[in-house]
């Protein structure tokens, strides 16, 4: 017999469990006498933390995933609170970065605007084509707040597919990472000798919207079961690839309906204990965002449904809401705006332009504040004293990533609060202790949705991505809270409890197609709530 050590979670602290296993097969010769998956688990651990960098790290564990997914992927799952930050935000914008630098073997499909007209052949050329069920595309034009890093960014849809493994147990062999090379417009990278992608600036928009007609096509010919993801492109072209492809294939982007679900979630837990201290009625909540791009403006839309669902009208529920972009308060006298803005652009102020956020809070007496401005500092002292002025437990969410271009951290956030705040960050922060009490930060970021959302899209065989699919996934991680999570004042579950979270979320998520009439898995529909959870259990994968 063989003595097994097995981590497991016990009240947040991990243990290591001691059993034994009969003898596994013979190495034959190609493993050292006394290798043991069990023993190996730790010196794989032991390996990853005695590098000093983060980045160090994030190289070290991506061979292991080349060398041994399942080791890679035990690790994941068994320390997600330590090792999401190292595969994702905000490790995972350094490898962004370093891409070209850091590079060693290839991962995911590489497509770029010479491929035009052959991008079917392209796609043929991936190897498990029928497994594939999964892809995140990006053309690297907005990568997390870091700008256009052209090929650079394949990290992110990499990143990001992980998660759907660790996550949700989407089998690794189901998913694609891709990355659309149409040029960079950052010049650094052009005149990087090491730079991995093509050597011109990005390609006028007619001709990248030629070459996504093409790849979208090809990729529904070539791969009939495949989710899309759209991520990380920069603002216009998300909402206009958004626009133009949804109602054509089964996809959704992630900054704009992940984001807005995750923050959607968060702030229903929020608005509970905001609404709890002040008395005020949870109709009331006026939300300010700094930032008005693809995220800012993604949010907003679906904080809309917040107001909807507790009974006001769409006018009632715009009139909620407050957005601020580098200019200062959007507002209908400004002039001229991007067409994106328009529709909370407020028509109630007509002064002159205010672009001091204090003041402008002052105005709007918001809440709730949301940052997706990629400016770090914006939150600044008298910014929160202001809102914590305003109400005895502000809302701020500095939404931001990665972690250096967040508005605020959580221990300002805390201070500046005198420990009032309700808190969530795009990027981890470490909790705080406050005249003798554990405050714990939340962490805002559409890891919580996408794989849920993915899970529950593809077993239901969704043929589109519907708003209500989006919505629900976002109630579907509010109410995943435990009473003593809730006991914390905790705005999202514990990371740790992901796969379960992922399986409610799917099958809240299941529940929508079919009430859409978009999914095409009649046998689910025959199902009772517990025999789909234990039939979406089923389907995980285990490594
Ligand atoms: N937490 C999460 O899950 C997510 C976070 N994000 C983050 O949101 C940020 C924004 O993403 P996008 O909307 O796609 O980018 P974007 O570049 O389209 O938008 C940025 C917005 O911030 C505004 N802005 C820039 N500087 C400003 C300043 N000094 N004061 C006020 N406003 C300013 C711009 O006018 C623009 O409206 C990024 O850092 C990204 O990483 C994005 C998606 C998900
Ligand atoms: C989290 C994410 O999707 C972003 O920052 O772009
Ligand atoms: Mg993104």
């Amino acid at each position: 017999m063989t003595i097994v050590l097995t981590p497991v979670w016990s009240n947040g602290v991990q243990k290591l469990k001691v059993t034994s296993a009969p003898p596994s097969r013979p190495a034959l010769g190609l493993l050292p006498p006394a290798h043991n998956d069990g023993v190996h688990y730790h010196r794989c651990l032991a390996q990853l933390r005695s590098k000093d960098k983060n980045i160090e790290k994030y190289i070290y564990l991506t061979q292991l995933k080349d060398a041994d997914p399942s080791m890679f992927y035990r690790i994941c799952l068994a320390n997600m609170a330590e090792i999401t930050p190292l595969i994702y935000t905000p490790t995972v914008g350094d490898a962004c970065l370093q891409f070209s630098q850091n590079f060693r073997r290839p991962e995911g499909l590489f497509i770029s605007i010479k491929d035009k007209g052959n991008i079917g052949k392209i796609l043929r050329n991936w190897p498990r084509i029928n497994e594939a069920r999964i892809t995140v595309v990006t053309d690297g034009s907005r990568i997390l707040g870091l700008g256009d890093l052209g090929v650079n960014g394949m990290p992110i849809s990499i990143g990001k597919l992980s998660l759907y493994v660790a996550g949700a147990g989407i089998r690794p062999e189901s998913t694609i990472p891709i990355c659309l090379d149409l040029g960079t417009d950052t010049q650094k990278f052009l005149d990087d000798p090491l730079y991995l992608g093509l050597r011109h600036k990005r390609v006028p928009t007619h001709e990248a919207d030629e070459f996504m007609e093409e790849f979208m096509h090809e990729l529904a010919t070539h791969f009939p079961k495949m989710l899309i993801q759209f991520e990380d492109f920069s603002t216009d072209k998300a909402f206009a690839y958004l626009d133009r492809f949804r109602h054509r294939y089964p996809l959704f982007n992630d900054d704009i309906q992940g984001t807005g679900a995750v923050v959607l979630s968060g702030f229903i837990n929020a608005a509970k204990l905001s609404s709890a201290a002040s008395g005020r009625p949870i109709t009331d909540h006026r939300i300010m965002f700094l930032g008005a791009g693809s995220a800012g403006v993604g949010v907003a839309m679906q904080l809309m449904s917040f107001f909807k669902l507790n009974g006001l009208s769409t006018e009632e529920a715009r009139s909620r809401i407050y957005l601020v972009d580098s200019q200062g308060l959007i507002f209908d006298g400004r002039g001229p705006m991007a067409e994106h803005k328009k529709y909370f652009s407020r028509k109630d102020y007509n002064g002159p332009p205010m672009t001091d956020l204090t003041e402008i809070i002052k105005l709007v007496q918001p809440t709730a504040l949301m940052g997706l401005s990629t400016t770090k500092g914006a939150f600044n002292q008298s910014v929160i004293e202001t809102m914590s002025a305003l109400n005895p437990r502000p809302i701020i969410f500095p939404l931001s990533n990665p972690v250096r271009l967040s508005e605020c951290e959580f221990h300002e956030a805390v201070e500046w609060s005198k420990g009032t705040v309700l808190f969530a960050s795009g990027s981890p922060f470490p909790e705080e202790e406050y005249r003798g009490k554990m405050l714990y930060p939340g962490q805002g970021n559409n890891m919580y949705i996408f794989p849920g959302l993915g899970l529950g899209a593809i077993l239901s065989r969704a043929a589109s991505v519907t708003d209500s699919m989006v919505e629900a996934s976002s109630l579907g991680l509010a109410n995943a809270l435990t009473p003593e999570e809730r006991a914390q004042d905790l705005l999202y579950p514990r990371v740790e409890r992901i796969r379960e979270i992922s399986g409610e979320i799917a099958l809240a998520v299941i529940r929508a197609a079919q009430k859409a009439g978009v999914d095409r898995s009649p046998d689910l529909r025959r199902m009772t709530d517990e025999e789909v959870r234990a039939f979406v259990k089923e389907r995980m994968w285990d490594p």
